[in-house]
């Protein structure tokens, strides 16, 4: 019997899922490099491995037990403590493949557990608890220094205003990871960009450019646009609020406040099969 896999993918931040109901699957890093290679493999920004809580050894504590876990890992094959594009592509699964029932579930993560509702048109909104200030710092590209803060959603990131609006942020080269302090992210970070765009009827919008620790850019982070919703809403004097988030590969509706926040967009399947077994060998 292969190993089954579904495609899919949050605003074209796109994983490959791996069902493991019973917990058997070795997921190494080079079987995630191998999956993830958009050349040789099935081609994602990363890899959800399906599994129960009570399965994983490292699950933290305080994620219930029998609860459905988000194994993430990055396309280089690192582990990640949250991925909110994920969560939302993972809970969508859970209910289309019938494990969870539709409406409101937990789906737990490596950040803790995070409830999450599944809507009757197939987009997601999740609880993505705290977004918490961890002081200034700034990343470089090109040899620009861009002025951020900090930012932990559960996994570490750094929200830099380009002060110079759109079209500087359309010129920003991406594909070299972006400069940062080693002392303040020991363990990397994911460093996103973002100009602070008109505000129109629905309320204030930002674009968003991001290198993600792990992958490199990635046209969508959900946790990365509750980075840079918290971000611009500091700038501005304020902790709590609601932006939509304009990303390459779509929009995200994001709120901040009260010691919560929350991300809301699509969630899309794109195919399903079996992994070839050399691929996994
Ligand atoms: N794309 C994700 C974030 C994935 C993890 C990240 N690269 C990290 O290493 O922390 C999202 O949608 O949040």
């Amino acid at each position: 019997m292969g190993i089954s896999f579904v495609k899919g993918h949050g605003t074209e931040n796109d994983f490959v899922l791996l069902p493991d109901p019973d917990g058997q699957l070795d997921l190494t890093p080079e079987r995630v490099r191998a999956l993830s290679d958009r050349h040789g493999g099935i081609g994602a920004d990363g890899v959800l491995r399906v599994v129960r809580a009570s399965q994983v050894p490292d699950a933290p504590e305080g994620v219930t037990p029998d609860v459905w876990f988000m194994d993430y890992r990055n396309a280089d094959g690192s582990i990640s403590e949250m991925c909110g594009n994920g969560v939302r592509v993972f809970a969508r699964y859970l209910v289309d493949s019938g494990l969870a029932e539709p409406g409101e579930l937990v789906v737990g993560t490596r950040a803790g557990d995070r409830p999450v509702v599944v809507h009757g048109d197939g987009s997601v909104t999740v609880q993505m608890g705290p977004a918490t200030l961890r002081g200034r710092s700034s990343a470089t590209v090109g040899g620009t220094a861009y002025s951020g803060v900090a930012v932990d959603v559960g996994n570490p990131h750094l929200a830099c205003i380009v002060l110079g609006g759109p079209d500087e942020l359309a010129g920003l080269d991406l594909a070299v990871p972006p400069g940062h302090d080693p002392v303040l992210f020991p363990h990397g970070v994911n460093v996103e960009f973002l100009a602070v765009l008109d505000s129109g009827d629905s309320g204030d919008t930002l674009r968003m450019r991001v290198h993600e620790r792990g992958v490199g850019e990635t046209r969508s982070c959900g946790t990365g646009t509750v980075a840079a919703v918290t971000a611009a809403l500091h700038a501005r004097g304020d902790d709590a609020g609601a932006m939509t988030v304009e990303v390459l590969g779509g929009r995200v509706s994001v709120t901040v406040g009260d010691g919560q926040s929350t991300l809301t967009g699509p969630a899309v399947f794109v195919a399903h099969g079996e992994v070839a077994p050399a691929l996994w060998g």
